[in-house]
């Protein structure tokens, strides 16, 4: 294991201390939470202070291996298993988070096998934060070789540092665009009802003076009408072997105009978002959230309410969008059209 300061976790080896930004209060609040066990980290997963595919996958290994290595002696292989499945159900959609786990918990040895020691465990963790690293980079080097000079972008949600451990998916891409000059500007759906891309994705593109303009969800399509936008970049949470994918709901009514306007629409994660064992989008767990969510708003300022109480809501956090309206996939390995789907098996 090793020290690392992420810009949404850290780890101080000696101290054993592991901590998250509160994603629920940025851009305003920049607080620091402490993970004291793996419920803390649950209770972070669920309430999206921790939020984004790859970095769920991430905290979770990382809570499960600092809570093995500050209490080795009192636990059980049973009480280890237990807790891994407690981590892995905190969310439904997010395949990173089973990919995480299972990595973690070696299931693909056999039970006998497994070494669920705290040196072991924290190995793996650091093998896969590394990989998560080395794949932010590679997807963003395959994206960028896509962008034409002077590109408007339009992105979905976040899909950057705050929500991975590297560079981003779909951030990932336009980051590496904007380092290599190519006077990209992005327009940055504000993403209801969490407003991960409101609060989120300008944080990151302030940060780094990346030109954006933010909209409301509702104004893409004027936009695209327009021919304001020339490509869409968006992240997934779960990539299917036929190609549909899960990502933030709102996604697959942008693939619908993208398709309407003749606009590149393109998918950004990494190898450890692709569940073959979902067949087609059919087959991907969407969670549901609260009607919170949906009656109002929350954030640094807290939290306000404008529909009535007890307003009915529909509040899917996801929706699949069918490969057929997907021009490709950005992945790690490469780019992935309707051509070579193969490559996901
Ligand atoms: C690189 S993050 C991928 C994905 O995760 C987000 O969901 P959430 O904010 O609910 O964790 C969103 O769907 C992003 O596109």
């Amino acid at each position: 294991m090793e020290t690392f300061n992420f810009l949404s976790i850290r780890y101080n080896k000696e101290e054993k201390k592991l901590e998250i930004l509160d994603q629920r209060k940025l851009p305003d609040i920049e607080e620091w939470l402490l993970v004291n066990d793996p419920s803390d980290m649950i209770t972070y997963i669920k309430q999206l202070s921790v939020r984004g595919a790859p970095l769920i996958g991430v905290g979770a290994s990382m809570s499960l291996y600092n809570h093995v290595l500050l209490n080795e002696s009192k636990l059980t292989k049973e009480d280890i298993t237990r807790i891994s499945m407690e981590l892995r159900e905190s969310r439904p959609t997010a395949v990173n988070l089973m990919y995480s786990i299972d990595e973690m918990m070696q299931v693909k040895q056999a039970e006998d096998k497994r070494d669920l020691s705290a040196e072991n465990l924290g190995r793996i963790a650091m093998s896969i934060i590394k990989n998560e690293v080395e794949m932010c980079r590679k997807m963003s080097e395959f994206g960028a070789s896509l962008i034409q000079h002077g590109e408007s972008i339009l992105t979905h949600c976040n899909t950057g540092s705050v929500a991975t451990v590297g560079a981003g998916t779909a951030l990932g891409v336009i980051r590496e665009a904007h380092k290599q000059g190519k006077n990209i500007h992005v327009y940055v759906d504000e993403t209801r009802p969490l407003l991960q891309g409101g609060r989120l994705t300008t944080y990151e593109l302030e940060r780094e003076g990346i030109p954006y303009t933010l909209i409301c969800d509702n104004m893409a399509a004027t936009l695209m009408r327009s021919g304001k936008i020339q490509r869409v970049l968006v992240g997934a949470d779960r990539i299917c072997r036929n190609g549909d994918f899960a990502n933030k709901i709102g996604t697959y009514g942008v693939s619908v105009l993208a398709h309407h306007h003749n606009v590149p629409f393109h998918a950004v994660a990494p190898m450890s978002t692709v569940d073959i064992k979902c067949e087609t989008g059919e087959d991907i767990p969407i969670e549901e959230r609260s009607s919170s969510e949906v009656q109002g708003a929350s954030g640094a300022f807290g939290t306000v309410r404008w529909a009535p109480k007890n307003s009915k809501t529909f509040n899917p956090a996801f929706d699949v969008t069918p490969m057929n309206l997907v021009t490709s996939l950005i992945l790690d390995i490469g780019i992935i059209d309707k051509n070579n789907l193969d490559k996901l098996k």
